[in-house]
């Protein structure tokens, strides 16, 4: 399949195009001092604290107290009200950082990759290399556009049941049984680890802790970036167990979807053998990724919990089960990408130029804020509301910058086995239980209550076996 037969596959990520009148902007402006410096003080260095590679929970914690993001967002506004929506330069000492404020020009930027807008820019290089440093997200010229290939063959991006959905129903299922009745992060946390490793490595993996841990303990180096020398023997290690672990090809898991894969590459003639795609080089991100599905599925139980109109619909869609069945879940689908869309879990969207462009001249960095866009209340209705119907009639899609997953060809290929593994969970827990949110870190949720910053970490459930 080719990148363009790609493009066409119905998928449930909003499209990169823009609204009719929209048109991207064709120059930018520069910030004066002072604004430079209200984004670095309210965007950049929380965006940065809060760790982008891993969260850090005590800075997730004054996010949440202070609704940082809330307060990122208003800079941003004013910024855009003063340049007229045009792309704003900072004046940054050493780098050349263009922030985007309008929804064409990030739909615009999306969809001009990996040229001239490549994903694959110097931080993300510095922080991701620690763990993956033959990742797609991470790589340039042909081979990315193998591993990216080879990620969407074995991820397949559009179906929103992968053809080996069926195989993780049960750990998914069995992961909900073991949650205790009062729910905190922690407990949601080891079960939803021991999900990951069964989808993606498969098998007997649910207790085999090594390999995530040793990632956990990668990620909080990377979040520092190019400031703390690497650790190679931690790195070597890891990458020595995921070469392992996919090596065993367990039927049913994400890493045998890869393996036949490269096997069909090979047998093809396509390439040579797997250099260059490096199959087991693309692990380590999934792995990695898969964090951000919990925090959004935990936060979604948040928002079910305290919107009794989403609840009762949620718990209809559980509701109808057959033991073993494998199914679409839209309602529940949509309830994850609206916790995605309220509380982002990559907010911040770079984008490096390999070429000079209309917004700045070859190696400028360009920034999407996403919770700018997410939550327009001057352009969104439904901005500050739990609206999970945005995603089944059209209203999301027709949007350019709501972009949980990012969108055009270097949108997240995962994100179709993450809806899946999302929603049947919550359908597992609800189809069963009866929950009540009991706890926040001090915030309140509920309708018309949505704060810009949630610390996932501090939510806590109450649940019984329902009647
Ligand atoms: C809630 C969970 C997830 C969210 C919100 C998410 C979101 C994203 C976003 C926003 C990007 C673009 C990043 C950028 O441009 O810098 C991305 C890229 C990517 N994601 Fe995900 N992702 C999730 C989970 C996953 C999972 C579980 C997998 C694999 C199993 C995955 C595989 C990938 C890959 C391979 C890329 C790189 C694509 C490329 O560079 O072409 N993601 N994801």
């Amino acid at each position: 399949m080719t990148t363009s037969d790609r493009s066409a596959t119905p998928t449930t990520a909003p499209s990169g195009g823009t609204l009719r009148g929209d048109q991207p902007h064709p120059a930018s402006d520069t910030a004066s001092v002072a604004e430079t410096a209200r984004v670095a003080a309210t965007v950049l260095a929380p965006t940065i604290a809060a760790g982008p590679i891993t969260r850090r929970p005590a800075v997730m914690h004054l996010a949440e107290r202070f609704d940082l993001d809330r307060r990122a967002i208003a800079t941003l506004r004013r910024l855009r009200r003063t340049h007229h929506g045009r792309p704003v330069r900072l004046r940054l000492p050493g780098r050349s950082v263009t922030v985007l404020l309008d929804h064409a020009d990030a739909g615009r930027m999306l969809a001009a990759a990996p040229v001239p807008f490549s994903p694959a820019t110097l931080e993300k290089r510095a922080a991701l290399s620690r763990f993956q440093p033959h990742g797609v997200l991470v790589s340039e010229g042909p081979w990315r556009q193998r591993r990216r290939d080879a990620n969407e063959d074995a991820l397949e991006p559009g179906r929103e049941l992968h053809h080996l959905a069926s195989e993780w129903v049960d750990p998914i299922r069995t992961g909900a049984d073991d949650l205790p009745s009062g729910i905190g992060w922690e407990d949601f946390s080891t079960v939803w680890w021991r999900i990951v490793r069964q989808v993606t490595l498969g098998g007997d993996t649910a207790d085999d802790r090594e390999v995530t841990d040793l990632l956990g303990r990668l990620r909080q180096d990377a979040n520092w970036a190019y400031l703390l020398p690497r650790n190679r023997r931690l790195r070597d290690r890891f990458l020595a167990l995921v070469r392992q672990q996919t090596g065993l090809d367990r039927q049913g898991s994400l890493v045998s979807a890869l393996n036949a894969v490269a096997a069909d590459a090979r047998q093809a003639g396509t390439g040579p053998g797997d250099t260059g795609l490096d199959a087991a080089g693309q692990v380590p991100h999934w792995l990695f990724a898969f964090d951000a599905a919990g925090i959004a599925t935990f936060r979604a139980l948040a928002l079910i919990a305290t919107h009794p109109g989403a609840h009762a619909r949620a718990r209809e869609e559980a509701g109808h089960r057959g033991e073993d069945e494998v199914r679409q879940l839209p309602f529940l689908r949509a309830c994850v990408l609206e916790s995605l869309r309220l509380w982002p879990t990559t907010p911040a969207l770079l984008r490096e130029a390999r070429a000079d462009t209309a917004w700045g001249g070859e190696g400028t960095t360009f920034l999407a804020f996403t919770p700018l866009f997410h939550r327009d209340s001057g352009r969104l209705p439904y901005a500050d509301r739990f609206d999970p119907d945005i995603w089944l009639d059209g209203r999301a899609r027709a949007q350019p910058a709501l972009v949980p997953f990012s969108s055009g060809p270097a949108a997240c290929p995962g994100r179709d086995v993450v809806l899946f593994t999302t929603a049947t969970l919550l359908a597992a827990i609800l189809g069963r239980r009866e929950v009540r949110l009991t706890g926040t870190g001090g915030t309140r949720l509920g309708p018309g209550r949505l704060p810009a910053s949630l610390n996932h970490v501090t939510l806590t459930f109450s649940s019984r076996p329902s009647t």
